[in-house]
């Protein structure tokens, strides 16, 4: 068992949104300084997924979960090769993690990835008032970097915004790898990473994808030269309008087999010609209702997008790639969760059927993806 000596022991650490509104907290994982984007996650259980999901690359994370860190930190649930997350905000860390995977605490974890994060401060309030002015920017500081509020807040003021962040060759891998499949190899697919979830490779590998995993800077040379039978765009960090849609338009073009997912859902329908825009607080959690328009099917699942594309829900859309059709939609508030076509093979979600962590109830998309390239080959 490994006992945290930190919790009441830790600095004085202060939180400061860009419009003034401070929190006063501990320090929590390293001390320091760190700015972001503050955002809310929902989810329950699950946290090791979200720290090292390279989507929440510059977001700093509240968690409405009272109480994180029950389960330690374990060496089998890395949702990627390091915590993305650029701070971490919690109610009530646990001193005594308890779980037989457990290898070491969060907030040692933190503290050893350099992550700055604040705890003991009522996250009840913080996600309320994300919620009603919705998602912005954040400093967290303790230890040397205490200043005074004013001094904070200008800083603060000074970050990086989300709007407009071009941020995928940050997080993306440098080398393309493989990662073979499961048991007989039936299908080949090249998989962009845009900042792209360990879990995703899996899940096509279990059934009988060989996933070519690409740089974020491949072109449709590289694509095309694994001659993959499906395309693949991952989820990733950043404002989906600065990205460089020219990859996958040369695969609508081709009529090669194509799903993406959250950021590559938002890239499939810039390259239809819809806009995309920056949702008020996003949804970042593990118990969404979205609804399959196509088999009306109610789906709980595991969303983190901040951004959403622009799309009619009531009417098929003519593209430069046929005509398309909103597919999924978020019953919470009606936010576009996924866009079909319906000329060639090619759908995309806004949220994670990869679930990791979340409900499963979304795998079937995956199978949807192999049913494309069956069809294909046919
Ligand atoms: N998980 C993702 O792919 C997120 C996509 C995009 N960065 C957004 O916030 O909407």
């Amino acid at each position: 068992m490994t006992i945290s000596t930190r919790g009441a022991a830790q600095a004085p650490a202060v939180l400061v949104l860009e419009d003034g509104r401070t929190f006063r907290g501990r320090a929590y994982g390293a001390v320091g300084e760190t700015f972001g984007e503050a955002v809310f996650n929902t989810g329950m259980t699950g946290y090791q997924e979200t720290l090292t999901d390279p989507s929440y690359h510059r977001q700093v994370v509240v968690m409405t979960a009272p109480h994180v860190g029950n389960t330690g930190v374990n060496d089998e649930d890395d949702e990627s090769r390091k915590i993305w997350v650029a701070g971490y905000v919690v109610r009530d860390p646990a001193r005594i993690p308890s779980n037989w995977r457990s290898r070491r605490t969060l907030d040692d974890e933190l503290e050893s990835q350099g992550i700055v994060g604040i705890s003991g401060i009522d996250t009840r309030a913080l996600t309320r008032h994300l919620r009603e002015r919705g998602a912005m920017r954040v400093g967290i500081f303790s230890g040397e970097a205490l200043a005074d509020d004013a001094a904070l807040l200008a800083r603060v003021q000074q970050a990086p915004e989300m709007k407009g962040a071009d941020l995928s060759f940050e997080v993306a891998t440098t080398e393309a790898y493989v990662v073979p499949a499961i048991g007989e190899k039936k299908f080949t697919v090249a998989a962009l990473d845009l900042g792209i979830k360990g879990m995703t490779p899996h899940r096509m590998a279990e059934r009988g994808i060989e996933v070519h995993v690409l740089p974020s800077t491949a072109t449709a040379e590289e694509v095309y030269a694994v001659n993959p039978d499906g395309v693949f765009l991952s989820n990733g960090p950043g404002d989906p309008a600065t990205a460089d849609l020219t990859v996958i338009k040369a695969v609508l073009e081709r009529r090669t087999p194509l799903f993406g997912i959250c950021f590559g859902n938002q890239l499939l329908g810039r390259a239809l010609g819809f806009g995309t825009y920056k949702l008020k607080y996003g949804h970042r959690g593990i118990n969404q209702p979205v609804q399959d328009r196509t088999t009306g099917k109610v789906e709980v699942t595991a969303h983190n997008h901040g951004f959403a594309v622009e799309a009619p829900l009531d009417k098929v859309s003519d593209t430069p790639y046929g005509r398309a059709e909103v597919s999924h939609v978020c019953l919470n508030d009606n936010v576009v969760e996924g866009l079909q076509l319906l000329d060639q093979p090619a759908f995309s979600v806004q949220y994670h059927p990869e679930a990791a962590a979340g409900p499963h109830d979304a795998a079937y998309l995956f199978d949807r993806f192999v049913s494309l390239m069956e069809a294909e080959r046919a």
